[in-house]
């Protein structure tokens, strides 16, 4: 079978794009591994399926698979790819749109110097939604906010971080560092990541604070390991240091692909603001 896809890129977070409107391509998890193999295929963090709108009341469903095979609830870098995909191809003549993810519906929209702002919906902090298993713990409150202690193993002498948790729709966990460029992401990531705590597993975000509007943020990405960026990874950064008392209302997320300048105010939905790129298109026989 041959398919035919676009490659995007949004703060280096990159994507295979596959239009699905006109009918399902019913890839296998093995099939969607294959088209984000660096070495064996396309290469991509996520793939993203554009399909019809499922209901009333939105123009489209995004359907989002990492690189693992895995399908999962959100991803910001791509809603912003997908806003441009979709009317980049003519598929709406729209600048706002909106969009059913498994986690709700999101509504990116296009500016005119061609960022895309997506309104992401509200963070979620009941535990049991992120999901995380708390039970037996008592949090670490810190500047108004809690931090939980995770053991990384289970010697006694086993490393400890302490991470804020919630969800932006898909489960994150963020800890603050005094160095991001030095911080200890590709070890800490793969152990955070699968921490028994986590049923489905976590993002975890490493966050250095520059000052109350401007942080650095390195992301390990479940299922897809560290990426250039992270959408809502920045989303759940900056929701966290808000609420720890840290940040300001908007803020610059400094990422090793980009800047994406999130905006949140308590008990409002989450803004995040960045580019998003074609880089070519092709076809490739699975
Ligand atoms: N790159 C994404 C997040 C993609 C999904 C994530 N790896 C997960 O498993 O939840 C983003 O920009 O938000």
């Amino acid at each position: 079978m041959k398919v035919r896809f676009t490659k995007m890129q949004g703060a280096g977070n990159d994507f295979v794009v596959l239009d699905e409107t006109r009918g399902r391509l019913q890839l296998t998890p093995e099939q969607y591994r294959r088209l984000a193999d660096r070495h064996f295929g396309i290469g991509a963090d996520q793939i993203l399926s554009v399909r019809p709108s499922p209901a009333p009341g939105v123009d489209f469903e995004y359907v989002i698979h990492n690189a693992d095979g895995g399908e999962v609830e959100q991803c910001g870098n791509g809603a912003r790819c997908f806003a441009r995909y979709v009317r980049d191809k003519g598929l709406t003549g729209s600048d706002t749109i909106r969009v059913q993810t498994l986690s709700g519906v999101i509504e990116p929209r296009i500016g005119a110097d061609g960022r895309v702002t997506v309104d992401m919906g509200a963070p979620i902090f009941a535990l049991p939604q992120v999901p995380f298993d708390a039970a037996g713990l008592s949090p670490h409150t810190d500047g108004g906010w809690e931090k939980w202690t995770l053991a990384l193993g289970t010697n006694a002498d086993s490393p400890k971080v302490q991470v804020a948790v919630l969800s932006m729709g898909n489960p994150h966990a963020v800890q603050e560092v005094a160095d991001v460029d030095t911080a200890p992401v590709r070890e800490m990531g793969p152990k955070i990541e699968h921490h028994p705590r986590f049923p489905n597993r976590v993002n975890a975000g490493f966050m250095q604070v520059l000052d109350r509007s401007r942080v650095k943020l390195r992301v390990w990405e479940r299922g897809a390991g560290e990426t250039l960026a992270c959408g809502t990874g920045a989303c759940a950064a900056v929701v966290a240091g808000i609420r720890l008392g840290r940040l300001d209302n908007r803020v610059d997320v400094q990422t090793h692909g980009g800047v994406l300048t999130i905006e949140w105010r308590p008990g409002a939905n989450v803004l995040m603001t960045g580019p998003a790129v074609t880089v070519f298109e092709g076809e490739m026989e699975l």
